[in-house]
């Protein structure tokens, strides 16, 4: 494989569980994620509930405005809720989406000592009805045995022990349901960005199409509806953890011009209190295993993740100033100290 690509690689689930077809399909899992960090999963054994959940999503979204407003995502200081079209902000630029963010059950923290950082995981808020809570319920539970199963073979790809990233996952993973209305062609349905919030994001999007990932050459490569699959994307967490060696992809959404898009990604939670120097340390275990060449292993280090920057003392503090830079209305009515230093500094 060259170090660019112009296509997305499938992976086959199937094929990774069953002993007869696992050593050839981890292979090309490694190439997946070394080289490209996008992939389509297939044949995860979850279609039928990714399709009765996509099949729900027009409904949901159809609630009466004060319905979904009561669960805003300006209520929590944990970015869960829904955010009406226009409130986003990628890439300096508003994006044209609505969305409700959901996370697994965590209790919020109490005590006024915690690191401001501590506020991310918290609880969700759900739309009155009872049975938006039972379809996000179902979803989270069923994504996260497919997530955590999926970071083992990881593990296995790289030549590590399955159990190598067990210890990085956070307790909240978050689920997002997401509608992109039609608009005037070109304009952004969500700017080009790195997931922020996680070690990988298993995304399913519908049939209309509009995801873009950024390759090495700087071209954007369409990323097509394959149904039943999931879009897998590697993000700032893993990055940071293998040492930048396996990198996160930058990707966007081209808004549609005459359908509704939706789609729903998973992210698959890190620990937040992984310190830097943690961080440096596990990054230099893990990157020695891997069976890369040492030029890889240097451009690792010569380019190191966003999240290994000095400027943070851990990952949920990087991870609050993306929330907060991404939803300003949050981050300004719970974080206002941080919004104006961390805009300013954008700005500066
Ligand atoms: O809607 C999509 O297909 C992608 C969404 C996305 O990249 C995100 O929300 O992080
Ligand atoms: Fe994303």
């Amino acid at each position: 494989m060259s170090s660019s690509f112009s296509s997305i690689p499938t992976i086959d689930y199937g094929r990774l569980k069953n002993p007869t077809t696992k050593a050839a399909e981890l292979i090309k899992l490694r190439d997946a994620i070394f080289v490209v960090g996008f992939l389509y999963l297939v044949d995860s054994g979850l279609e039928p509930l990714i399709k009765r959940t996509h099949d729900a999503l027009p409904w949901v979204f159809s609630l009466p405005a004060e319905v979904k407003e009561k669960s805003n995502m300006r209520n929590s200081p944990a970015f869960l809720g829904y955010t009406q079209l226009g409130s986003e902000t990628t890439a300096a630029q508003t994006d044209l989406r609505e969305q409700f963010d959901f996370g697994t059950s965590v209790e919020a923290k109490t005590t006024a000592d915690e690191p401001r950082w501590t506020g991310l995981e918290g609880p969700s808020q759900f739309p009155a009805n009872p049975e938006v809570k039972a379809f996000v319920t179902r979803y989270l539970m069923a994504m996260h045995s497919l997530s955590r199963s999926f970071l083992r073979l990881v593990g296995e790809s790289l030549s590590l022990p399955p159990t190598t990233f067990d210890g990085f996952l956070g307790d909240m993973d978050r689920l997002k349901f997401v509608k992109y209305p039609p608009a005037a062609p070109g304009l952004q349905g969500v700017g080009p960005h790195k997931d922020s919030t996680g070690l990988f994001t298993f995304l399913s999007q519908d049939n209309v199409g509009g995801l873009e990932v950024l390759n090495k050459d700087g071209d954007w490569i369409p990323v097509p509806p394959v149904e039943g699959s999931l879009v897998v994307n590697i993000q700032q967490g893993f990055e940071a953890i293998t040492g930048g060696i396996c990198g996160a992809t930058t990707h966007r959404v081209i808004a549609p011009t005459d359908v509704t898009r939706y789609s729903i990604p998973f992210f698959l939670g890190v620990r937040l209190d992984l310190t830097l120097d943690q961080l440096k340390e596990s990054a230099a275990h893990i990157t020695a295993k891997i069976p890369v060449t040492d030029d890889r292993k240097k451009r690792a280090v010569d380019v190191p993740s966003e999240f290994l920057s000095p400027q943070y003392s851990c990952f949920g503090e990087a991870q609050l100033r993306n929330r907060v830079l991404s939803h300003p209305d949050v981050g300004k009515r719970w974080y206002p100290d941080l919004y104006e230093r961390y805009s300013n500094e954008v700005l500066g």
